[in-house]
């Protein structure tokens, strides 16, 4: 399994066009630059296979695919740093602007910070008649726990995301408020696993999911879980900025920590 996983990567990076070593080029490692280059860049999707894909995720890609064309599935897109309609909506309602300017310019999409096959590769569809979601996943190296198997911090990253994503399609802005979950078997490195989630019940602003996550086969199932995830109240807006301040009264920086305290001169 490990092996396949090498030869995975060694074509990745032949495909690159980069050696094993070499420095990295890639523009996603300056989101900042990425983020205003072109307007395509900032719009990329990237719930859509791309050459680091397993054969095993193409297929089960294209049958998902297949079932969206009568319109009872959809394919949910994928923003690295923009933004669906309910992340700008989540801008307008629940955060304060001057932070949104300022402070976010270079923040990105965790599981979309890695570069293609090394980290998340997943694609969402949705079932909207049945309040259920499907997540297709391949974790690669770079969420390694134990050798040959994904960090568990991963799966419950994929899970909140998976969860969070049928919450989402029902109750717009929401928050993980909770999450329970059982690992039942590891799950190997660079292997596909599909996350099926269900919306269980809806109780005034909190949304109960959830899901398990099994092998393509589905012979395994490697784990189960459940979450609540809350609709966000826009008359309880996150201050964030308060927060800032008060993180730098708590901890001022290095400089003004040596002029405010003799002690601290002292000792350095
Ligand atoms: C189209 C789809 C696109 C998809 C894109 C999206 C992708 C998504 C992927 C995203 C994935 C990443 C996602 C992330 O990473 S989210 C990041 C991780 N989560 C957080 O940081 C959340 C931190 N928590 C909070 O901010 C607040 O507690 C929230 C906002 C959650 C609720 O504070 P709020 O002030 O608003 O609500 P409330 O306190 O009045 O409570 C309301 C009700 O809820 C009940 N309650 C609350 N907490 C718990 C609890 N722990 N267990 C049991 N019950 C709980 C509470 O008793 C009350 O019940 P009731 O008295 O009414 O009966």
């Amino acid at each position: 399994m490990l092996r396949s996983c090498t030869a995975g990567l060694r074509s990745l990076w032949a495909l690159r066009g980069r050696r094993e070593g070499a420095p990295r080029l890639s523009t996603d490692l300056q989101p900042a630059r990425r983020l205003f280059s072109t307007e395509k860049a900032v719009h990329k999707d990237w719930a859509l296979p791309n050459p680091s894909w397993s054969k095993d995720l193409k297929l089960l890609f294209d049958q998902f695919m297949k079932k969206c064309e009568d319109g009872s599935w959809e394919r949910l897109p994928s923003y690295k740093h923009t933004c669906t309609q309910k992340n700008e909506d989540f801008k307008t309602y629940f955060l304060d602007p001057q932070l949104v300017e300022e402070g976010l310019s270079q923040a990105q999409l965790f599981t979309r910070g890695f570069e293609d096959g090394l980290g998340f590769e997943y694609v969402i569809f949705n079932n909207n008649d049945e309040k259920r979601t499907v997540c297709l996943f391949q974790g690669g190296p770079y969420l390694q726990g134990i050798p040959g198997f994904l960090h568990g911090g991963a799966i419950a990253t994929m899970i909140d995301v998976a969860l969070g994503s049928c919450a989402a399609v029902s109750g717009g802005a929401i928050m993980t408020a909770n999450l329970n979950i059982n690992f039942k078997r590891p799950v190997p490195l660079c292997s596909v696993v599909v996350v099926n989630s269900q919306l269980d019940k809806l109780e005034g602003r909190k949304l109960f999911v959830s899901c398990n996550i099994r092998s393509v086969d589905e012979k395994t199932l490697y784990s189960e879980a459940t979450g609540l995830f809350i609709k966000l109240d826009p008359k309880k807006k996150f201050n964030i900025k308060e927060f800032h301040s008060s993180l730098r009264k708590a901890a001022p920086p290095l400089e003004e920590a040596v002029v405010s305290s003799p002690a601290l001169v002292i000792h350095c």
